[in-house]
């Protein structure tokens, strides 16, 4: 078949998907050849015995048909002879991070300018710094493409001078205990300490994260930092392997001086074990993380020996409370549903309508603040959970 033929014929493929999405005809079985494809059909039967009919498109779970699409498109793909590695996404992606650069070097001087100064002897500025690191890794989460439909969101504002005037948005606010965890585990294990981010979206957001564990490196909080990606083109704008190759390169080659640095450094910590990338096909499933153990067990044997386990961004904070309507006073812990390989965190805005660990009213008011508080993206939480028998290892 020519390029052309194979070309037309995975439109075709893909407009048919569109009209049986639009028109809630049944989903149906993969048949591509990635290794994931049992464990999607599997969920297919369980959901089509749970309710005594095929799974369609407006009546099953919103998370689990969400997941389901962006999968038939990569299956559509991946049944075509010529774009079967194709990322549909990647040019809004790449577009993203060229439109953010200004914020990028500002945050890149912010992170060098910190990690350079030898102020950090005050134990204070450590800790406001800290801070501040953590929120602007949370605030990137604002910049997802899937929210916005695919067009342009990407970070315009000087994103340090927003941090004063977001902090009454962030709703739950733990990142006192993130560092008084931190700083323990580093005493306990003289700075030995393994950090995962389980990252969300490419561009700015990634950009973030990846300052953010450099910031962690170099102030002797973390001694690895364990990256977990996208194994596909994921909810427009998550970040797959080759979005975090394409970033470094791009950083390394740019003519800015510290951009340059930091992608350089950051491919030596590749290289050295400092940094490693990881992906997994258990991040592109519907399952809640409460099915981790059971079915990735060495993904959660691996996870299990973190230190701390960051979670970033609304969808991976769907798949931790299994995207249920909770009472929104839940203890955080208790949406998790015995998931706890490790101590964990989670820098979300919200951005989907679900929350939990809010103080009774907590939602009432910021309701009257803004109606669409759950879903705009524009108020966050930062929760955290380590369990009593973790601090005493
Ligand atoms: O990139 P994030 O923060 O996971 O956001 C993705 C979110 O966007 C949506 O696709 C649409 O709001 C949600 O389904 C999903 O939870
Ligand atoms: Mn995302």
């Amino acid at each position: 078949m020519c390029g052309l033929d194979d070309f037309k014929l995975t439109v075709g493929r893909l407009s048919k998907l569109r009209y049986e999405l639009q028109t809630n005809k049944p989903m149906y079985k993969l048949t591509d050849k990635h290794a994931d494809v049992e464990l999607w059909n599997q969920y297919y039967d369980k959901e089509k015995e749970r309710n005594g009919m095929d799974p369609c498109w407006f009546t099953n779970a919103w998370l689990y048909v969400e997941c389901f699409m962006y999968r038939s498109i990569k299956e559509t793909l991946a049944l075509s002879m010529f774009l079967k590695d194709f990322d549909p996404f990647e040019e809004q992606k790449r577009s993203a991070f060229m439109s953010s650069q200004t914020p990028i070097v500002t945050l890149a001087n912010h992170l060098l300018h910190i990690v350079s100064s030898n102020e950090h002897r005050d134990a204070d500025l450590l800790e406001k710094d800290f801070r501040h690191m953590v929120e602007l890794s949370l605030w990137g989460n604002k910049n997802d493409l899937s929210i916005s439909g695919g067009s342009e969101n990407y970070q315009k504002a000087d994103p340090l001078e927003q941090l004063d005037e977001l902090q009454p948005y962030i709703l739950v606010d733990q990142i006192n205990d993130m560092w008084r965890h931190l700083k323990s585990c580093a005493n306990r294990k003289c700075g030995r300490c393994r950090i995962d981010i389980i990252l969300d979206n490419a561009g700015f957001e990634l950009f973030g994260d990846l300052c953010f564990a450099e910031f962690l490196l170099r102030m002797g909080l973390a001694s690895e930092v364990h990256l977990h990606a996208k194994a596909m083109p994921w909810f427009v704008s998550d970040t797959t392997s080759q979005d975090f190759w394409w970033t470094l390169e791009m950083l390394q080659a740019s003519n800015n001086g510290e951009l340059s640095r930091l992608g350089t450094r950051w491919h030596q910590h590749i290289k050295d074990e400092t940094f490693f990338l990881k992906q997994d096909d258990f991040w592109t499933l519907p399952h809640n993380y409460a099915e981790l153990r059971a079915m990735a067990p060495q993904l959660y044997q691996d996870l299990s020996a973190s230190d701390l386990v960051v979670f970033k961004g609304d969808l991976n904070y769907r798949k931790l409370t299994g995207d249920l309507q909770w009472p929104h006073t839940t203890p955080f812990v208790d949406a998790l549903q015995g998931f706890l390989p490790a101590p964990l965190c989670v820098l979300r805005t919200l951005k989907a309508d679900l929350v939990v660990g809010l103080q009774e009213g907590q939602d009432k008011q910021a309701e009257e603040k803004a109606s669409d508080w759950m879903v705009s993206g524009n108020f966050a939480v930062v929760q955290f959970y380590v369990d009593r028998a973790w601090e005493q290892l």
